[in-house]
């Protein structure tokens, strides 16, 4: 298949451009190739490619700064994703565009459901379920993957930030109060090549399986890398920051089940891995 992968220096288009390109004809596309809000841009790039497939990984996912740049959150998220969607039309490929547990306001007890009514907190989030609607109207050969708290080994994650900490302290506060599904990027790159074989469209909660807090995120990270870390467990309203996530945002992958795909496996393990692999 030729495949196109926008975002292609992001964490997950590094990890996507590694894996397909074994089987592939991959064309990664970083910001300096094709600009998405580049709208004459996107069009004569993909047309160009005429890919099978697009994977759209690109985003403004500076949830923090968005708050005080909704244009450029908009910008980028939204009107990007149109683009993106357009010429992915006007092509004939598929399109996977990559959103967001923080589509949800995270006020549920229970894993989110892909046709859980979204009610984002954020401008990230607000622009990210946006693009969702975009992508359903634009496209008709669309997946709609969810992923969450996404690290692995290009660029700047959780992991690798404690394991910077861990270099400068000995204790460390850390939220306890926010649960979540970590995911590895390499375990989403391996979902997301199966998928683009289907046609089993539609929306997708892809996560590694299982929750925990940041707090306890933060435990498993160290005792991986075998540190001796104090962590003081604080809870978010003392780690006041402008966007407001979540309290909760534990994806179910009832669309995983339910379209007979083979589902992640547990957070912890994936960690494992990767910590392994980065000390
Ligand atoms: N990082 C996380 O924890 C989560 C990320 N996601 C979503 O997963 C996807 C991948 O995330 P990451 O790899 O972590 O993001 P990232 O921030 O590492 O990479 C995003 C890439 O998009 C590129 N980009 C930004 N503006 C662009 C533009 N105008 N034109 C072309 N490229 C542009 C950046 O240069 C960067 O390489 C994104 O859609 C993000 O919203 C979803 C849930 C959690």
């Amino acid at each position: 298949m030729k495949i196109a992968i926008t975002g292609a220096n992001g964490q997950l288009g590094h990890d996507l451009v590694n894996l397909l390109s074994h089987d592939h004809q991959v064309f990664g596309l970083s910001r300096q190739v094709m600009d998405i809000t580049n709208f004459p841009q996107v069009v004569e790039t993909v047309q160009r490619i005429k890919p099978d497939a697009i994977i759209h990984a690109a985003a403004y996912t500076r949830v923090d700064e968005a708050e005080h740049t909704q244009d450029k959150a908009y910008l980028v998220n939204t009107y990007g994703t149109r683009n993106v969607a357009i010429s992915a039309q006007q092509a004939g490929s598929k399109m996977i565009y990559i959103s967001t547990d923080y589509v949800f306001d995270g006020q549920s007890s229970t894993p989110y459901k892909e046709f859980d009514s979204p009610n984002p907190l954020t401008v990230y989030g607000k622009s990210k379920l946006a693009a969702e609607e975009i992508v359903k109207n634009f496209s008709n050969k669309y997946f709609i993957v969810r992923t969450s708290w996404l690290y692995g080994q290009y660029g700047q994650n959780f992991v690798k930030t404690m394991l910077t900490l861990a270099q400068l302290r000995k204790e460390l506060p850390v939220v306890f109060d926010q649960i979540g599904s970590p995911t590895y990027t390499v375990d989403l790159a391996y979902f997301l090549k199966d998928l683009l074989q289907t046609e089993l469209y539609g929306i997708y909660h892809a996560s590694n399986t299982g929750a925990c807090s940041w707090y306890e995120f933060a435990k498993a990270v160290f005792e991986e890398a075998g540190l001796d870390i104090k962590l003081n467990p604080v809870e978010t309203k003392d780690f006041p920051r402008p966007a407001r996530r979540p309290a909760y945002s534990v994806l179910d992958h009832m669309a995983i089940r339910l379209n007979g795909l083979s589902d992640f496996r547990t957070w912890r393990d994936a960690l494992k891995e990767f910590v392994g692999q980065l000390i």
